[in-house]
């Protein structure tokens, strides 16, 4: 019994840990770190003078802190520093701590709040990780069906992109991994009052692969999770590797719960005033400058096309414009539906029923799970309206779009501009932008030249 409970105090850490690795994709290792904070924190206040279920309460807020700050820490790093240096934390955690452990009676007695006394035995503990485990799986699931769990897939899938829709990113690894760390230090505690001590020894860095391999065996399900940590928590070392080789096999990318999206009235277009000036641009790239003096103006309710030569410096332009903007690249969040990236360029917390305005701005299904190129792209129009900015700048919308499709940007493009906001579109078509476009800017040599360039531009 007691090393069934010790078990799934240790699953309760894994699930604490999904939603950070599982939905926003970062690699953390520092897990045992928090399970340590929440072992020797409850044990160490104990001693001072808490009663233990205060103690054991103190610990998890000091793991969850703990969590949050490692969530700054690595708020913008890649990938590997991200696993690197959280497991840096995994090897410090243990050395704070005295090298023989702190102890206390196990199986003792203690005065609930109600008063009322209560014997610490393995069942009670059986019952405390259950009811542990099925918390850390309600917030999981409460966040794979919030605006939360869309920032944190969009976080994962596509970070250009999210930072450029203004998720907040350091907020939200701060709150992932403060989930992580709550949990994993409760789950320490937990088990330090199980074995009645918290030794160094029992949050190890190995302690760390093995959570996070469970969690990636969770993210295909969570059952998946509780066998592989059981299984390496019982299995001879020489198994360890295969166990967590499968781990790592087994994991898949955790998606969002299916919406339940009732079509809403379609408010109108928001009205916005926009306009764009810049003067004397000079941007210079990889030694080269590429803008010389660059000037552009778009007028509010203006389609304003910027054309030139490949390479000239027009995507370049749009980086340095302050205006929501799409990319070159098809950029988009796979796992996220129409209904959510437009949410959440909406920024808003719930429903929002502008979400029908931008997704029928462009013609685009709520729920479409693939769509093609094109409606991708009219996607990511919507995107960029929805964020509200009054300034929209278009890089190559259209590559990859049938002559239907086209036709909806164009008129997406119109009523945005009718709306009041500037529209500037990079387009190589030029027939094309002499029929939609209001005023056409001709970048040439990072300067712009007037329309008589584009004979020699486009010669
Ligand atoms: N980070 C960078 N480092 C070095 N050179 C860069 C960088 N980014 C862009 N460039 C160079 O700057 C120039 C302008 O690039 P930019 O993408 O703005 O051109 P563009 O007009 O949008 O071209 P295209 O029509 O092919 O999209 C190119 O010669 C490109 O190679």
């Amino acid at each position: 019994m007691t090393d069934l409970a010790h078990e799934l105090y240790l699953f309760a850490a894994v699930l604490g840990l999904l939603a950070a690795v599982g939905l926003a994709g970062v690699p953390v290792l520092a897990q045992s770190a928090f399970v340590a904070v929440g072992g020797f924190g409850a044990l160490r206040l104990e001693q001072a003078g808490l009663p233990i279920g205060g103690a054991l309460l103190a610990a998890t807020a000091l793991g969850a802190v703990a969590g949050a700050l490692t969530g700054l820490l690595i708020a913008r790093a890649e990938p590997a520093f991200a696993a690197l240096s959280t497991w840096a934390l995994a090897w410090l955690a243990p050395l704070c701590f005295p090298t023989d452990g702190l102890v206390r009676p196990a199986f003792d007695t203690v005065q609930t709040p109600f008063g009322t006394t209560l014997e610490l035995t393995p069942g009670v503990h059986l019952v405390a990780a259950v009811v542990l485990c099925g918390l850390a799986a309600l917030v999981v699931h409460r966040l794979r069906a919030n605006a939360i769990g869309s920032d944190a897939v969009a976080l994962r899938e596509d970070p250009e992109l999210a930072r450029e829709l203004r998720v907040p990113i350091a907020a939200r690894k701060a709150l992932l991994l403060a989930l992580a760390g709550a949990t994993g230090a409760a789950a320490g505690a937990g088990i330090a009052i199980l074995l009645g001590v918290a030794a160094p020894t029992d949050a190890s860095p190995l302690l760390a692969l093995e959570l996070l391999a469970a969690a990636l065996a969770a993210t295909r399900h969570p059952l998946l999770g509780l066998v592989a940590i059981v299984a390496l928590h019982r299995a001879p070392d020489l198994i360890t590797p295969l166990i967590l080789l499968a781990a790592v096999l087994a994991r898949r990318p955790l998606g969002l719960r299916p919406d339940d999206v009732v079509p809403a009235e379609t408010p109108p277009l928001e009205p916005a005033r926009g306009g764009l000036e810049v003067r004397d641009l000079h941007v210079t790239r990889g030694g080269r400058e590429i803008l010389r003096g660059f000037d552009l103006t778009v007028a509010a309710g203006e389609i304003h096309a910027l054309l030139g030569p490949n390479g000239s410096g027009k995507s370049t332009t749009i980086d340095a414009l302050p205006v929501a903007r799409t990319f070159q690249r098809d950029a988009g969040f796979p796992s996220l539906t129409p209904y959510r990236q437009v949410l959440l360029a909406l920024r808003a917390p719930g429903h929002d029923e502008r979400v029908w305005t931008y997704l029928r701005l462009v013609g685009v299904p709520a729920e479409a799970t693939d769509l093609g190129t094109g409606e991708r792209r009219l996607l990511a129009v919507a995107r960029a309206a929805a964020t509200g900015a009054p300034n929209l700048a278009f890089d190559e919308p259209a590559v990859g779009m049938s002559a239907e499709e086209r036709h909806r940007l164009a008129g997406a493009l119109r009523q945005l501009a009718a709306s009041g906001r500037a529209v500037l579109i990079v387009e190589h078509d030029l027939r094309w932008m002499t029929v939609l476009a209001d005023q056409i800017t001709v970048l040439e040599d990072g300067r712009a030249a007037g329309v008589d360039a584009l004979a020699r531009v486009y010669a």
